[in-house]
């Protein structure tokens, strides 16, 4: 059988994406293959998900036909050339979608001479089908290139393409956004325990109303300010809250924890 999907890092997102393509059938099992350091991770992914994998770089580039998932983290971006550059460019090239936090269309145009690049920043919600992608396309992609990026994202989840100046923004946002909604949980489990609650109890109630808010915004259309207005009764229980959270300075805090995150990527790329 024909190796449609090559990835290059089986770690957390290269895992997430992964279980996705192959549960919505997207490419078969035989269809895909991972290279990957670690002989344990390696032996994990052969056994939980059938596919092949290897510690070559080299030998996976040149196996793949249609795509490969680069998911290193950044600072190994240079190992990975190093492993395959006298493999390229090949011909037909796959086509190859970069999830590098940072890591420029230009910086990776110059790394793979002559491969179609689409850059790409999932989150980690991928997991369970309910990621949000952003995704940049390189110059002189062909259709059926954009035509897989978006097939592959749209199976974890949703999918937005946005030009390449606003992927660090997207990164500080919704690539690392799950960790401040996870702490936020966290919190609001650990104000439960300090109410009185079982901590069983505290992060079930937790967790539905993030989930739920989260819908009920989604699906209504509903302004989150109109929402927070439904909410909060005159002199009652929520305002309360609110003017806690104000006082702390709540809402300048994820303001500026996006920022603060979009300006790491950003310097940890050269435009
Ligand atoms: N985690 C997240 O929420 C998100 C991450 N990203 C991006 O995804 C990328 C991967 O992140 P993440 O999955 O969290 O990182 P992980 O460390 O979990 O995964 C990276 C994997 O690549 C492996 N690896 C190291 N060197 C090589 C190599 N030369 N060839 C092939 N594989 C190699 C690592 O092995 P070993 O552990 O042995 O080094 C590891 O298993 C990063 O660039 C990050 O910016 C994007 C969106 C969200
Ligand atoms: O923290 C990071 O660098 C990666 C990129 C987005 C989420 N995690």
């Amino acid at each position: 059988m024909t190796i449609k999907l090559g990835l290059i890092g089986g770690g957390v997102m290269g895992e997430a994406i992964l279980s996705r393509l192959l549960a919505r059938k997207i490419y078969q099992v035989s269809e895909v293959i991972v290279s990957e350091p670690q002989e344990a991770r390696r032996s994990f992914l052969h056994q939980r998900y059938g596919v092949s994998v290897t510690n070559d770089n080299g030998q996976m580039w040149s196996q793949v036909r249609e795509t490969v998932i680069l998911a290193v983290k950044p600072q190994i971006l240079s190992a990975v050339v190093e492993e395959v550059v006298d493999k390229l460019p090949m011909e037909p090239s796959p086509l190859m979608i970069s999830i590098l936090a940072g890591v420029s269309l230009k910086q990776l145009e110059n790394s793979f001479p002559g491969v179609s690049i689409v850059r790409a920043m999932p989150n980690t919600p991928a997991t369970v089908g309910a990621g949000m992608t952003a995704i940049c396309c390189g110059d002189h992609l062909q259709p059926i290139h954009h035509h897989i990026a978006t097939t592959i994202f749209q199976a974890v989840g949703e999918v937005v393409e946005v030009c390449e100046s606003l992927m660090d923004a997207v990164t500080g946002l919704s690539g690392s956004g799950p960790a401040y909604v996870a702490l936020m949980i966290e919190a609001l489990a650990d104000g439960g325990v300090a109410s009185g609650l079982p901590r069983a109890v505290a992060k079930q109630l937790a967790l539905h109303t993030v989930l739920g808010t989260a819908k009920l915004i989604a699906e209504t259309n509903i302004h989150p300010a109109e929402l927070k207005d439904q909410v909060t009764s005159p002199g009652g229980t929520t305002i309360a809250g609110v003017r806690e959270l104000e006082r702390a300075g709540f809402r300048s805090a994820l303001m500026e924890a996006v920022k603060a995150a979009a300006e790491r990527s950003r310097e940890m790329g050269v435009y």
